[in-house]
């Protein structure tokens, strides 16, 4: 094998100044070489300048703040939707496994309802305490019976879903009480964590908004999963819409229609071979939020005239774990780059407690959290957008014929109707805005259902306007 002499550098040899250089040709040399590192040193300098300008001026960001469960991610939903349509349809299939473990679950809810009625009419079978009044028929026994695989499915689905040895996930739904079985991790809440921890990925700039946890599976058109839905659609539908299973349910407080994730009133549809889940699927699947996402995106051209401007929605998760130490100094690093805050009030809450602190009223919780980020001195030049959340549960809740005077009793003997309530919300989140604010700032209250795609659809126009003038006034002062 030849021998070299691989200790030389070749591009010593071809930049080393020549060995019989005159001093004249040196120093012509070296200023030669000391003026074009100053115009290599001028252009970094131009392109770094550039590239914060743009960063300054192009990118609006819009941080989205407020409880777990507060539509936080439906409204980065439907910002996609409206802005970034092609994306966002895209993206649709995505979602049917997790559509599917929602829907699952409320049947699951139910069977375990019946069966722990049925357990203990038989545990007391001379005693009449109440419950046993319910006549649970053969038919209606056999149904629950037939139904109980669907847990297969269930776990089959946590599994795909829900990433090994996590331990930020909380009990399902709003009734942790119903549940029957210990906790585990089949009783996990689905959630979504973007990458590995939020700091990295909000540092590391664009990540696309993706149920990352759902990215496998829904292609494969029909699964396993939708096979065996349409197999027990007429067991779920009979079960669903029979009078003693409604009573229990009634019985034991059990709203399911207000629930995160309720799909029963659309079983023949979604448990059809064939189906694809629709814009409105989408918006109400519950998927929550572990972390931070931030969505990047640019309008598309069809979406409207300010395409070009770089828009970045910081989605966090909103439950305690999350904000803690509370309410939330973690997340304060990022809170002087954005324009806006749009904060989530979701006042259908009146008459819950948090799903993961049984002990604490929801709606005081986002008062409270409403309340900080009112009088946090690091957001007092970010503009404020109010979205009093949930209107059409609310709404249901009132004209059910709860008494919101019964959970908040300031509102003493005002009308118990939609209107009024809003009326009332608005006057006093604004009053706390007025009153803890380091600065006077304009307050924007919207009363919202963000799952309705009709009414949401102006509302966003409207803050997208106010984010951008924040926006134009900030670059100016720049
Ligand atoms: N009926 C109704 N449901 C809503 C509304 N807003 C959100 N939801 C539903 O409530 C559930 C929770 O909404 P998310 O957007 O996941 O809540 P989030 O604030 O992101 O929650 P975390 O990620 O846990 O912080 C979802 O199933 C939504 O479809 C609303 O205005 N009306
Ligand atoms: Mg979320």
């Amino acid at each position: 094998m030849p021998k070299g002499n691989f200790d030389r550098d070749p591009l010593d040899d071809v930049l080393r100044p020549p060995l019989d250089e005159t001093n004249e040709e040196r120093s012509i040399r070296l200023r030669t070489e000391e003026k074009a590192k100053r115009v290599s040193d001028a252009i970094d300098e131009a392109l770094r300048q550039e590239r914060q300008a743009a960063r300054k001026k192009d990118v609006v960001r819009l941080l989205l703040l407020g409880q777990s469960e507060s539509g936080k991610s439906t409204t980065l939903k439907q910002f996609q939707r409206l802005y970034t349509p092609t994306a966002f349809r895209e993206e649709r299939h995505l979602w049917r496994s997790v559509i599917q473990l929602n829907l699952v679950r409320s049947i699951r809810l139910i069977v375990d309802t019946i069966s722990e009625v049925h357990r203990s009419a038989i545990l007391s079978e001379d005693e009449s305490d109440g419950e046993e009044e319910f006549q649970l028929s053969d038919k209606l026994l056999a149904i629950t019976d037939r139904l109980k695989p669907l847990r297969h499915i269930e776990n089959i689905l946590v599994t795909k879903l829900v990433p090994p040895n996590e331990a930020e996930a909380t009990s399902l739904g709003s009734r942790p009480d119903i549940i029957s079985s210990s906790q585990s991790r089949k009783d996990q809440e689905i959630f979504v964590r973007p990458g590995k921890g939020w700091h990295g990925t909000l540092l590391r700039g664009a990540r696309s908004f993706r149920p990352t946890s759902a990215g496998s599976t829904g292609l494969e058109t029909p699964d396993d999963a939708q096979c065996v839905l349409d197999s027990c659609r007429p067991d779920m539908i009979a079960l669903w819409r029979n009078p003693t299973v409604r009573a229990i349910l009634q019985r034991r407080k059990v709203r399911l229609e207000e629930l995160p994730g309720f799909y029963l009133n659309d079983l023949e549809r979604m448990t059809s071979l064939k189906y694809v889940p629709s814009d409105d699927d989408v918006l109400k699947a519950r998927l929550k939020t572990v972390g931070v996402c931030e969505y990047k995106f640019h309008l598309e051209a069809s979406a409207g005239s300010e395409s070009g401007t770089e828009w970045r929605i910081i989605d966090v998760g909103g439950s305690r774990s999350q904000r803690r130490p509370f309410p939330f100094p973690t997340w304060a690093q990022f809170f002087d780059a954005v324009n806006a805050i749009l904060f989530l009030a979701p006042i259908s809450g009146f008459d819950q407690a948090l799903a993961e602190d049984r002990s604490v009223n929801r709606l005081e919780d986002s008062v409270l959290l409403w309340k900080s980020v009112c009088s946090n001195k690091l957001l007092a030049n970010v503009e404020l957008v109010l979205f009093l959340n949930k209107c059409d549960l609310l709404d249901a809740k009132l004209k059910s014929g709860i008494r919101l005077a019964k959970y908040v009793r300031s509102f003493g003997d005002r009308s118990n109707d939609l209107d009024t309530a809003t009326k009332y919300f608005r006057g006093k989140f604004s009053a706390i805005l007025r009153e803890h604010s380091p600065h006077p700032r304009k307050f924007y209250g919207f009363c919202t259902s963000v799952t309705d795609t009709s009414t949401t659809a102006g509302i966003l126009a409207i803050v997208r306007d106010i984010v951008v003038r924040e926006h134009l006034r900030k670059t100016r002062l720049l």
